[in-house]
C-alpha cells in the first residue's frame, strides 16, 4: 500500500509498482476465472485479463450480439467461450458483470455455482447493498469483492491498449478464504486498473449513482442544453450555440482540466473569462447543491436502484433506452453536434 496526500487526506493506494503484474499472475495462477456478460465491462475486463496473461472464460447466452462479439474478440466457443450455465460451472472466480438488472434474473443460477472457497466479484456495489431489492445475497463460504473500474469498459480497454490505465475503486465484503483481498487486487491490477482505491459496497454505489446521475452524465447533459437553448432563443446560430456549449469544452477546455486542475484551465483564458467564471462557479453551485442534495437522497434512500431495476428488468427496455437515446442525438444541438464534429480537421 503506497499512503497518498489527497488534498491533505491521508489515503492508502493499491499502485502496479507495489503490485506489479507478475505478482497478480502468480496469486491467480491456479484460477479459472470467468466473465459472466459480455456487454460493455464484459469485454474490457476480460481481454485485459487475457492479454495479461490470465485463464479467462467467456460466458454469455446465445445467440446474440455480445456473443457474436465475443467470438469476434477471439473467444473460442466451446474452449473460451461457454453458456452462463457452464462457464460457472468451471469458474473459481466469478467475474458478474450482467447489467445489474440482470443480476437479479440470473441469481438463482449463480447461486448454484457458488460452492465453498470460490470468489464472486463485481464491479459495482449495487446488487449487494441493495439486496433487499435485488435478493443477492451471497453464501457464506465464498469471498466477496468488487473492482468498480472508474469509467466505461470501452475506455478500460482503450487506455489498455495505449499503455495507460484507468484507476479502479475495491472493496472486500466477505473474505472466506482468507484471500479475498488479494485476489481482488490481483484482478483489480489484472483488469488494466492504473491503480486502485479502497472502499466499500455501499461507498461505492452510492458515489457511482450519484457521480453518473450527476456531474459525469444526468447534470452534464441537462446543464448543457439549458446554455444551448437560451443561446438559441437570443438568436444564436446552432453551430455558434453548439461551439459555446460542447465543441470548446471537449475540444480544449476540459483536457486542461484533466491535464493539470480547474485552475490551470482557467489559467489558460483570458483574464476576462476568468474573472466571469470565478464569479459565476458560486451562483451555479448553489443553484445545483439542492437538487444533487435531492440525488443523493434517493440514492441513498434505495429509490433510484429501484428505478433501475424497474425498467431495465422489462422485457423492451433496450427499446426503450434506445428511443430516449435518439432522442437526445435527434434534436437540433446534438445534429449541430454531428456537423460540428464533421467539420474537424484531420478527423
Ligand atoms: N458500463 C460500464 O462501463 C460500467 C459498468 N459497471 C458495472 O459493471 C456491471 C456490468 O455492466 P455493463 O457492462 O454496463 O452491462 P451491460 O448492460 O452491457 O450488460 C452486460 C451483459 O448482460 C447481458 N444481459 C442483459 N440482460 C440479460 C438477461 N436478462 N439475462 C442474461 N444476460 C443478460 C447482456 O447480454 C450483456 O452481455 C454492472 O454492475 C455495472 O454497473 C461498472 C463500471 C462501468
Ligand atoms: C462508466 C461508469 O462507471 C458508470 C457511468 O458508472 C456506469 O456505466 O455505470
Ligand atoms: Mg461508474
Ligand atoms: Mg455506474
Amino acid at each position: 500500500m503506497a499512503i497518498m496526500d489527497f488534498g491533505g487526506v491521508k489515503e492508502d493506494v493499491v499502485t502496479r509498482e507495489e503490485f506489479p503484474l507478475a505478482k497478480a499472475r502468480e496469486i491467480l495462477a491456479s484460477e479459472t476465472i470467468a466473465v459472466i456478460g459480455y456487454g460493455v465491462q464484459g469485454p474490457g475486463q476480460a481481454l485485459n485479463l487475457k492479454d495479461n496473461g490470465f485463464k479467462v472464460i467467456v460466458g454469455q447466452r446465445s445467440p446474440s450480439k455480445s456473443y457474436d462479439k465475443a467470438v469476434a474478440d477471439g473467444f473460442v466457443p466451446g474452449v473460451t467461450l461457454f453458456s452462463p450455465e457452464e462457464a460457472l460451472e468451471k469458474a473459481t472466480v466469478i467475474m458478474y458483470l450482467l447489467s445489474d438488472a440482470a443480476q437479479i434474473a440470473m441469481w438463482p443460477t449463480v447461486q448454484k455455482h457458488l460452492t465453498k472457497g470460490k470468489a464472486l466479484y463485481f464491479s459495482h456495489g449495487f446488487g449487494v447493498t441493495y439486496k433487499d431489492r435485488t435478493g443477492i445475497v451471497p453464501p457464506s463460504d465464498v469471498d466477496v469483492f468488487l473492482v468498480a473500474p472508474k469509467g466505461s469498459g470501452t475506455s478500460l480497454r482503450r487506455l489498455f491498449l495505449e499503455g495507460k490505465g484507468l484507476n479502479s475503486s475495491y472493496a472486500i465484503f466477505q473474505d472466506a478464504t482468507g484471500r479475498a483481498k488479494e485476489r481482488a487486487l490481483a484482478l483489480g491490477i489484472g483488469i488494466g486498473s492504473g491503480y486502485l482505491f479502497e472502499t466499500t459496497f455501499k461507498n461505492e454505489v452510492y458515489s457511482d449513482l450519484t457521480g453518473e446521475r450527476g456531474i459525469l452524465m444526468g447534470a452534464l447533459a441537462g446543464v448543457m442544453e439549458a446554455q444551448y437553448n437560451v443561446l438559441r432563443k437570443n438568436g444564436h446560430s446552432p453551430s455558434e450555440a453548439f461551439n459555446e456549449t460542447v465543441e470548446e469544452l471537449t475540444e480544449s477546455l476540459i483536457k486542461l482540466v484533466g491535464e493539470n486542475g480547474m485552475d490551470w484551465m482557467y489559467a489558460n483564458t483570458s483574464t476576462t473569462a476568468q474573472r466571469g467564471a470565478l464569479d459565476w462557479r458560486k451562483p451555479f453551485r448553489d443553484a445545483t447543491a439542492p437538487v444533487f442534495e435531492e440525488l443523493y437522497a434517493r440514492v441513498k434512500a434505495g429509490e433510484e436502484a429501484q428505478r433501475s431495476i424497474d425498467t431495465n428488468s422489462q422485457p423492451d427496455y433496450r427499446v426503450k433506452l434506445e428511443a430516449e437515446l435518439a432522442e437526445i442525438r435527434d434534436s437540433e444541438m446534438w445534429q449541430a453536434g454531428k456537423t460540428v464534429r464533421s467539420l474537424r480537421p484531420g478527423k
